[in-house]
């Protein structure tokens, strides 16, 4: 039995999201996307019990952090229908010593089905996939739903650039409100961030701080996962994650045109076909409303390109393991 706010009508003048899998990151992002006052949540996971429960505390709380969407918590897909946006973070998380890519058997097959059953539900919806590893689990994502890859969005891109602005502004003791950074390429430890195009209040990084400090800076954003997966020894990070997530769907649902660095589908851009892979791009209401091509160096543009050649071999190890219609 779905558990749903009786003042109905709010739901229907207010845009709808639904999480499936709140787990860590999905609650957490319910929460946010609540208490920020932008939709209406629908959060939908597997385990009877866990979406009613967090939806009655998350009403609860309601009169306290005063605002006026609902929280709908459901098994049943039904209890989704007319979603503007569907976020998948549905799936496991890795364990300390596990690489991202080692959950795709299991993900794999949660992914598919998860977003098959909420796009059937909610068609006209923008599709955001979180469920690791990322780059992989959009494409299943977008192959297994059909739509079309504009309404179609890995996130990733987000978190890694808001780890490697943390790290900049730890390092040179500035306020994070000035740096802004910027990290292409795959969810992994192949990922590409960009120090020449990372800049603090319009100053490149490369002239504030050595050569041998940005790459220790560097190194720990590719594995700020990880970084935080070996402290905590259950699960994975959720706090940026869920951030990130919530910046994108507010992007969305606002129509701000926010650029930023997500998984999305290229078709020749980079060099790069038929791939979902982290780039820049404007958020807007259709989902991708452009992709951004930076002038990348030889050495950047070689990166980006190993970081998809492992993409691509994953994607394949996925297909042969998921029947997708
Ligand atoms: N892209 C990123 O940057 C990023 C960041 C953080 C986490 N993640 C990934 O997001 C996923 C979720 O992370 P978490 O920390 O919230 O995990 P979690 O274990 O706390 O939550 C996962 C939830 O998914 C649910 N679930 C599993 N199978 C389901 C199914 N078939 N249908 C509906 N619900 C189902 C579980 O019941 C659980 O509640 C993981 O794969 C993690 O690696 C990705
Ligand atoms: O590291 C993980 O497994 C979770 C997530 O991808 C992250 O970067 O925090």
């Amino acid at each position: 039995m779905p558990i749903a706010s009786t003042s109905s009508h709010l739901v229907n003048a207010s845009p709808r999201v639904t999480i499936v899998g709140v787990g860590k990151v999905g609650s957490t992002l319910a929460q946010q996307i609540g208490e920020k006052n932008l939709a209406d949540v629908v959060l939908l996971d597997e385990v009877e019990g866990l979406p009613q429960g967090l939806a009655l505390d998350l009403m609860e709380a309601k009169g306290i952090s005063q605002h006026s969407r609902q929280f709908i918590g459901t098994t049943n897909y039904a209890d989704s229908a007319g979603s503007d946006i569907v976020v998948i973070t549905a799936g496991q998380p890795r364990k300390p010593g596990m690489s991202r890519d080692a959950l795709l058997k299991t993900n794999a097959k949660i992914v598919v089905e998860t977003a098959t059953n909420a796009i059937a539900h909610s068609p006209n919806a923008i599709l955001i996939v979180v469920t690791n590893p990322l780059d992989v689990m959009t494409y299943l994502a977008w192959q297994a739903t059909q739509l079309s890859a504009q309404r179609v969005i890995g996130m990733a891109g987000v978190l890694d650039s808001a780890r490697f602005q943390a790290f900049v502004a730890m390092e040179l003791g500035v306020s994070i409100a000035d740096v802004r950074a910027i990290v292409l390429g795959s969810h992994g430890d192949l990922m590409v961030p960009l120090p020449r195009y990372s800049t603090v209040n319009g100053v490149p990084i490369t002239e504030l701080i050595n050569a041998t400090t940005i790459e220790r800076l560097v190194e720990r954003t590719r594995k700020g996962g990880a970084e935080i997966v070996e402290l905590m020894q259950t699960g994975s990070a959720y706090f940026a994650p869920a951030a990130s997530t919530f910046l994108m769907v507010e992007a969305i649902l606002l129509n701000q045109f926010r650029l930023v660095p997500v998984a999305t589908y290229l078709q020749g851009e980079y060099g790069l076909h038929d791939i979902f892979i982290g780039v820049p791009t404007l958020l807007g209401a259709s989902g991708v409303e452009k992709i951004l091509e930076l002038q990348l160096t030889d050495t950047e543009i070689a990166a980006l390109h190993l970081a998809a050649q492992e993409v691509r071999q994953n994607v394949e190890q996925a297909r042969s393991l998921v029947k997708i219609n």
